[in-house]
């Protein structure tokens, strides 16, 4: 209870920028991000159903020695959407070419991009919801008939060019493929969805980012750090670096399950990877709003966070381990989430049906 007070009395005075189990990018993963990606698909832990469909895929490419079909990676930041698109790069024996919907401000700067690759070349684009319309349009023809449409000038002076392009492929990812243009969407052939990982397989990434950054560390320490990565392989190489620290003072340099506890304990991550964010905005809607259901809108202003935040960074995970649901009325915290916390089960609301969508 008091723990809760804190948490709620400090409101607005958390830094949801440097939250350690935050998916996204940041400085600090720069120094382990690259020797840490897996450059095969065998190399490639999890996402079977994405990794069976691309090898086929990449396979017909080359038996037919064409370009592959473009892709469209989507699911929440983190999940290897980069390091598949290297994977796809490599496989194929072409280069990669990394840039991202926000980068690419004017038609121009795509154009250049596109005329820059060589054939077979894969094009990375990350956040590709975040284009913006006119470069967009100048992307259809490129995609589809491996061609720029350009005009120049204007009334009488106008002109129109027809420039073809070498074929690429494009790989392009999101984390919101409902924001993505209906014409955009239909130009990708291949559509795959990355799921959020389970505890067994981000273990495994952990033993293999620790071999490759020298740590030792025992199963059951990978399996403490796996288990509160919610589901994220970002989150649980940056795990793994915090903990080294720990086990270095601890337990003599190995990462075993009590250096693996204390160090996330320390951390405030507790046992299945919620942070005191997580905590607060189950507590808000449990407390303010009786569980739910309460619009996303009105959930974001109650705890001061960007409702994309939480649909992108939040929800995935708390709907993954159960412990809300979005219905067509709000979210809604469920049973298991009031369990966690320590609160008694009202069971108003819509919080224990399963009204997915
Ligand atoms: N399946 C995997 N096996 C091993 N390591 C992985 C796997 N997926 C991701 N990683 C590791 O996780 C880190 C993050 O992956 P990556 O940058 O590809 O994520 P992302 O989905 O592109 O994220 P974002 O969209 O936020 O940039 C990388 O260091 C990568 O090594």
């Amino acid at each position: 209870m008091e723990q809760m007070d804190n948490e709620q009395n400090n409101g607005n005075e958390y830094d949801f920028e440097n939250r350690v189990v935050a998916p996204d990018y940041a400085p600090e993963d720069a120094e382990v991000e690259n020797p840490l990606r897996p450059r095969t698909l065998g190399e490639y832990i999890g996402q079977e159903k994405v990794k069976e469909n691309l090898s086929v895929f990449i396979e017909a490419a080359k038996q037919r020695k064409e370009s592959l079909d473009h892709v469209l990676l989507y699911g929440p930041p983190g999940l290897g959407k980069t390091t598949l698109a290297g994977i796809v790069a490599n496989e194929l024996g072409v280069n990669l070419r990394i840039t991202s919907g926000p980068a690419i401000e004017k038609p121009g700067d795509l154009a250049a991009i596109l005329t820059n690759l060589n054939p077979g070349d894969v094009l990375f684009i990350d956040e590709v919801h975040r284009l913006s319309r006119s470069v967009e349009e100048i992307l259809y023809p490129a995609m589809e008939d491996f061609a720029l449409d350009i005009i120049t000038g204007k009334g009488q002076m106008a002109a129109s060019y027809h420039l073809p392009l070498p074929k690429f492929t494009l790989v392009g990812a999101t984390t919101r493929a409902g924001q993505l243009s209906a014409p955009l969407r239909d130009r990708f052939g291949v559509v795959l969805r990355l799921e959020l990982y389970t505890a067994q397989e981000l273990a495994r990434i952990v033993t293999r980012s620790a071999r490759i950054l020298e740590i030792p560390i025992e199963a059951d320490g990978a399996l403490e750090i796996a288990s509160r990565s919610r589901g994220t392989p970002r989150i649980a190489n940056r795990l793994l670096k915090r903990v080294r620290d720990f086990a270095q003072v601890i337990t003599g340099g190995t990462i075993t399950r009590e250096s693996a506890r204390i160090g996330l304990d320390r951390l405030e991550i507790d046992s299945i990877g919620l942070d005191a964010n997580d905590r607060r905005m189950l507590r808000a809607l449990i407390q303010f709003y009786k569980g739910g259901p309460v619009g996303l809108e009105t959930l974001a202003a109650a705890i001061g966070e960007e409702a994309v935040t939480i649909e992108d960074i939040y929800e995935p995970y708390l709907m993954q381990i159960g412990f809300l649901n979005r219905t067509p009325r709000g979210r809604c915290a469920t049973a298991a989430a009031y369990e966690h916390l320590g609160l008694e089960f009202s069971g108003s609301g819509d919080s224990g049906q399963q009204k997915l969508f």
